[in-house]
């Protein structure tokens, strides 16, 4: 078996600018080592979406340098080392039937037909969405449709695996299958996320964007803890860490 490289993502001064919006992303700096639960906190437009985007090669940085499992990344080309899963499913999903989806990119990697059949049936398994396998995507409701995207990005074995918004649009059981599904497994996640106690749930690390910038990078608990840090990112300290005051019994 080939040996992991020492780190995961690797973020060299990395800059972006869209065509009509400069500094998206400032001079981002970031080491995640392999096998490393992370968690990406921001405001909305804090540049996580963008920031993804950037690492799996679909935007060319302006400036600095982006490594996926100690390989530069280049953009534009496919690298099953790493599956993104897009905070809109409709962004990902554009095959006929869930089957055919789930099986896209396997079919990319050159597998043969049986190689590919097994993964779909592994993926859908993970996800618990086999008996979708036969449904047209575009009839399947949005909740559903994420968990196809999820075993879409699983179908890979990818090594880093990075989440845009995994629980917006499932309800309680699915969010919790979801967690239940992010804690298993040894491959590097980044999981953006408005949902914080997921976030607190899933991931060892925290690294809160604003406005571009990393502002703050460190343990979970740490980072989330400090509300004063929170408040002035637009973020609040998550529920579970504040003391309960129990309504008194009369
Ligand atoms: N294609 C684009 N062209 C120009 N500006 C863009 C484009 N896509 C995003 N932006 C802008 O870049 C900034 C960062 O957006 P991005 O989607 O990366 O933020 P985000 O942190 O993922 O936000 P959210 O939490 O709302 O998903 C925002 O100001 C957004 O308006």
């Amino acid at each position: 078996m080939s040996q992991e490289p020492s780190s995961a993502i690797a973020l060299h001064d990395l800059c972006f600018s869209y065509p009509d919006n400069p500094d998206v992303l400032r001079d981002l700096n970031l080491v995640i080592p392999p096998g490393q639960r992370v968690g990406l906190i921001g405001p909305n437009g804090a540049g996580k979406t963008t920031l993804f985007m950037s690492i799996c090669g679909i935007l060319k940085p302006t400036s600095g340098r982006v490594l996926v499992q100690g390989e530069p990344v280049t953009s534009g080309s496919f690298n099953p080392q790493v599956a993104l899963v897009f905070q809109k499913s409709d962004d990902q999903l554009f095959c006929p039937s869930v089957w055919e989806d789930v099986a896209f990119g396997p079919e990319n990697m050159g597998l043969s037909g049986e190689e590919v059949n097994q993964r779909v049936r592994e993926a859908l398994n993970t996800v618990g969405a086999m008996d979708l396998a036969q449904r047209p995507v575009h009839h399947l409701s949005e909740g559903e449709k994420r968990i196809v995207s999820i075993a879409g990005a699983l179908a890979m074995q990818p090594r880093v695996l990075i989440y845009d918004e995994p629980s917006a649009g499932l309800d309680i059981r699915a969010r919790r299958r979801l967690i239940t599904l992010l804690k298993q497994g040894d491959q590097t996640l980044l999981i953006a996320s408005h949902d914080l106690e997921l976030v607190l749930e899933v991931c060892e690390r925290v690294v809160l964007m604003d406005q571009g910038r990393i502002v703050a990078d460190g343990p979970a608990l740490e980072i989330m803890a400090d509300e004063d840090l929170m408040t002035a990112h637009g973020q609040e300290k998550p529920h579970s860490l504040i003391p309960h005051c129990l309504p008194h019994k009369h």
